[in-house]
């Protein structure tokens, strides 16, 4: 339709209103952004806060802080050893095990406690037990407020020496938090494996930070795998070498920023190698990790999986988590956790850091259903079942199998 003179002069004035509205529109908008990038100038935290769910947080300072806090701890746990569970006879004898978990849960949360204290943590242990024989917490407390870190300044970055044996008591039962899908939250093992720690074999101090359901942090300390990747461990027990000065080995990853290892017993200043998990061309070369205790995976239904998918080799036994660590680090391929009870959920603690250490090292960790491990539904792996964890590339044909083989 062909405009009169009285329309087009209305539809030029709709035109110019239009233009106006837009254009102090975008003069809004300038100026409301030119007044963000001044206030993040003068207020750094400003920028952060606003851009969080864009920006990468880097977690440097907590990777630092777990990585001292796990090798403070680990000096604990080696101490209980070789004062207290060398040369005992009878695995049922708790209280070796019983003060290395107490200890490196406190020496742990009061870390935590010292450089983030906001943050929430769920710990297994809780000191219930202490506060009623006064003769083991004593015991503890002796060891504990002796251990320290060789270098001072690292040492005054964990808080330094508790205080008391009653502060001792309290951080304990610090660990106390319910976990769930908002917040940061710690989960920390003071000793995972504590059949393993018994034995002389493998076990693993080992702390995660999750931040709204995700695990962004993972450090974990090895005191009885070997330094040396290629080392062999017995594969039928994960003992450790006789000479012990070629053991320890401390892990962590960052979420987005890799995998990495150092020796446990060097110190703060030893420096970190990134490491991978290998390359499986031909998974029937494949070697399996998996655990000592039938009681914890299903042990007939790993070999018919392995039967499965063609592999040969002896699997490794170890353990706790320093499972995920050997495959993280390329000594080992998969790791299969297949549940032997219906009805059991898996902790929280037991899986946090190991998950991020393989994830970064180029690894996919799912359950026995291939759904990744959901760390926000509270102190347990409520969501899951099992636990099976492979290179990407071969973790999909392992599930395949693990699936034919339970009959999912
Ligand atoms: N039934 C059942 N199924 C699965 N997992 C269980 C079960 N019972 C216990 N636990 C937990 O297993 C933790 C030790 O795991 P490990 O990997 O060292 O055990 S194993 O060597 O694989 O058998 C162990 O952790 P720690 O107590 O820290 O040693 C337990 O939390
Ligand atoms: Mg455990
Ligand atoms: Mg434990
Ligand atoms: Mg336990």
């Amino acid at each position: 339709m062909i405009p009169t003179s009285s329309s087009s002069r209305s539809y030029l004035a709709r035109v110019l209103s239009r233009f106006l509205i837009c254009s102090t529109l975008i003069l809004a908008l300038s100026v409301a952004l030119k007044t963000r990038s001044r206030l993040s100038l003068l207020f750094p935290s400003f920028a952060s806060s606003s851009s969080q769910h864009t920006a990468i947080m880097s977690y440097t300072q907590e990777r630092y802080i777990a990585e001292l806090a796990v090798q403070r701890a680990s000096l604990l746990t080696q101490k209980v050893f070789f004062e207290k569970a060398k040369g005992t006879v009878s695995k049922d004898d708790k209280s070796p095990v019983t003060i290395g978990d107490f200890g490196a849960q406190a020496l742990i949360i009061q870390a935590i406690r010292k450089n983030f204290p906001n943050d929430e943590i769920v710990a297994e242990e809780e000191s219930r037990e202490l506060y009623e024989d006064k003769a083991l917490s004593a015991e503890i407390w002796r060891l504990v407020k002796d251990i320290k870190l060789d270098d001072a300044e690292s040492d005054s970055i964990l808080g330094g020496p508790l205080a008391s044996e009653e502060e001792m008591l309290k951080i304990i039962d610090q660990g106390n938090s319910a976990g769930g899908a908002s917040g940061r939250i710690w989960a920390l093992d003071p000793i995972d494996g504590t059949k393993g720690f018994l034995r002389g074999g493998q076990y693993a101090v080992c702390l995660g930070l999750i931040v709204d359901g995700d695990v962004k942090v993972g450090a974990i300390g090895t005191p009885n795998l070997p330094v040396d990747d290629a080392a062999t461990i017995d594969a039928s027990t994960g003992a450790q070498q006789a000479d012990s000065s070629a053991n320890g080995v401390l892990f962590s990853a960052v979420l987005g920023e890799g995998a990495t290892s150092r020796p446990l017993g060097s110190g703060a200043l030893a420096t970190s190698k990134s490491i991978s998990m290998r390359p499986v061309p031909d998974i029937a070369q494949a070697v399996f990790c998996e655990g000592v205790e039938a009681a914890h995976s299903a042990q007939g239904d790993n070999a018919a999986v392995a039967g499965l998918l063609g592999i040969t080799a002896p699997s490794v036994r170890l353990d706790s988590q320093a499972k995920y660590c050997s495959i993280a680090r390329g000594a080992g391929d998969i790791y299969l956790r297949l549940p032997v009870k219906k009805d059991y959920q898996e902790k929280i603690w037991d899986h946090a850091a190991g998950d991020i250490i393989v994830r970064e090292a180029g690894g996919q960790v799912s359950d026995i259903y291939g759904n990744r491990l959901d760390f926000s539904k509270g102190r347990t792996l409520a969501a899951n079942k099992g636990v099976v964890a492979a290179p990407k590339a071969v973790h999909g044909q392992v599930i395949d199998a693990v699936k034919s083989v339970l009959k999912l």
